[in-house]
């Protein structure tokens, strides 16, 4: 516990909605005496007599109430409880309510996780794994709540006080390399499908996703607004946005569904700019789709063109939105742009911004020698008393 923590402070830990149990942490120096005022357990044992362990059966009842609540109470340590209420917004709201009244500090479960995690870091991870998307994004950032990434920053603080500057660079130019794929662990990965109208890119995205999310129709312009869909791909999040074909229109509508698709395009991390097999012009392509740095061309609707000849030099695949065929190439070309370099298991990963804000600060200290200042702020990374103050 830090000095900041040592007022007796309580937190719901379960979401705000209904389930089955809600759970009440309460930790300080008050935490038996002040549950003790509402909880009889049913063996009369008061919790301030009952072991370190124990879990306790009993009635939460406040003086001036004619109803209690009949739940559980377990004491883990003399300065911890937790009280495990029915699930219901308001049962965990009058626990906390009641140990309001008596001085406790009430806070949210991101606050209560600054307080006991072991530093910054790790608190970062926690409150960060709800948000992850996939298993397989969760798993890395259970590697980081586990320590991965602070135990790294702390060797690399070593490594400047011992005086190997040029290590230490290249460790923290090692995380850095991490850090984009590091956003992703809680953000998903941003997919355009674009091109000219008709070519099947709303087919091909209810192909990928593998249900008809956008309407498809043999008619040019049929997409008009950016359509997005989230799915997995080889366990990681990617968020598709499907967009209006870009093509020279009068209709307003169609015109303002068009500027809306080269928006997109900006904000991508990959683009599938999509090409008819049976109409295959690149040359005429519009120039908002030549030379984006992250597309992938695709040539779609094979299925209808026999004698295919693929232009010689640029890198295309083939896909039938149809049929299927090419789709498994492609997901694996998408993954493949999205996560050139899988990483392993209990690898660091920076994965916030604030982490890549101090990592690169230090990396430039260092390149402008300066190993006291860059220290410091790594050291400030782990610092759970300069972490930002946050009241979610
Ligand atoms: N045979 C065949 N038809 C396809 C394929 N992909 C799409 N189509 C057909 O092509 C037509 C247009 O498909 P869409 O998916 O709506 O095309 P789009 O690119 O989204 O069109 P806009 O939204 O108008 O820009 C539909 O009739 C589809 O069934 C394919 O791979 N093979
Ligand atoms: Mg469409």
């Amino acid at each position: 516990m830090t000095a900041a923590s040592a007022k007796t402070f309580a937190a719901v830990l379960t979401p705000p909605a209904r389930g089955a149990i809600a759970t009440v942490a309460v930790r300080g120096q008050a935490a038996v005496v002040w549950s003790d005022r509402f909880f009889t357990s049913f063996s009369k044992v008061p919790l301030c007599q009952a072991e370190v362990g124990r879990i306790l059966v009993g009635q939460w009842q406040a003086e001036e109430e004619e109803l209690g609540e009949e739940l559980v109470v377990a004491k883990l340590a003399e300065d911890y409880v937790e009280i495990h209420c029915h699930g219901g917004v308001q049962a965990s709201r009058r626990i906390v309510k009641h140990l309001e009244s008596v001085g406790c500090e009430i806070g949210t479960w991101q606050q209560w996780t600054r307080r006991e995690a072991a530093d910054a870091i790790v608190a970062e991870a926690q409150i960060a794994l709800p948000e992850a998307a996939t298993q397989q994004a969760a798993l890395h950032l259970i590697d980081q709540a586990a320590g991965a990434l602070s135990h790294r920053v702390s060797a690399i603080v070593r490594d400047i006080e011992d005086g190997n500057f040029e290590i230490a660079q290249q460790q923290i130019a090692q995380l850095l390399r991490f850090a984009p794929f590091g956003q992703h662990l809680t953000r998903p990965w941003s997919v355009v499908l674009a091109g000219p109208p008709n070519v099947g890119k709303s087919s091909l995205l209810n192909k990928m996703l593998g249900y008809d999310r956008a309407i498809v129709l043999d008619m040019p312009g049929t997409t008009r607004d950016v359509l997005h869909a989230t799915t997995a791909l080889d366990g990681w999040p990617v968020q598709f946005s499907d967009t209006a074909g870009i093509r020279l229109s009068d209709d307003q509508v169609e015109q303002a569904g068009i500027l809306k698709a080269k928006a997109a395009l900006e904000q991508a991390d990959a683009v599938l700019v999509l090409h008819d097999a049976t109409n295959l012009r690149p040359h005429e392509l519009d120039d908002s789709l030549k030379q984006l740095p992250a597309a992938l061309h695709v040539v779609n609707k094979i299925d209808l063109a026999n004698d295919l000849q693929l232009p010689e030099g640029g890198e295309m695949l083939a896909t039938s939105a149809v049929t299927g065929q090419g789709v498994p190439e492609l997901i694996s070309a998408i993954v493949t742009q999205l996560v050139p370099v899988r990483p392993d298991v209990g690898q660091a990963i920076p994965f916030t911004l604030r982490q890549l804000d101090h990592l690169e600060q230090a990396q430039q200290l260092l390149q402008n020698q300066l190993p006291a200042p860059a220290s410091q702020r790594l050291s400030d990374l782990l610092n759970l008393t300069s972490f930002p103050a946050d009241n979610s």
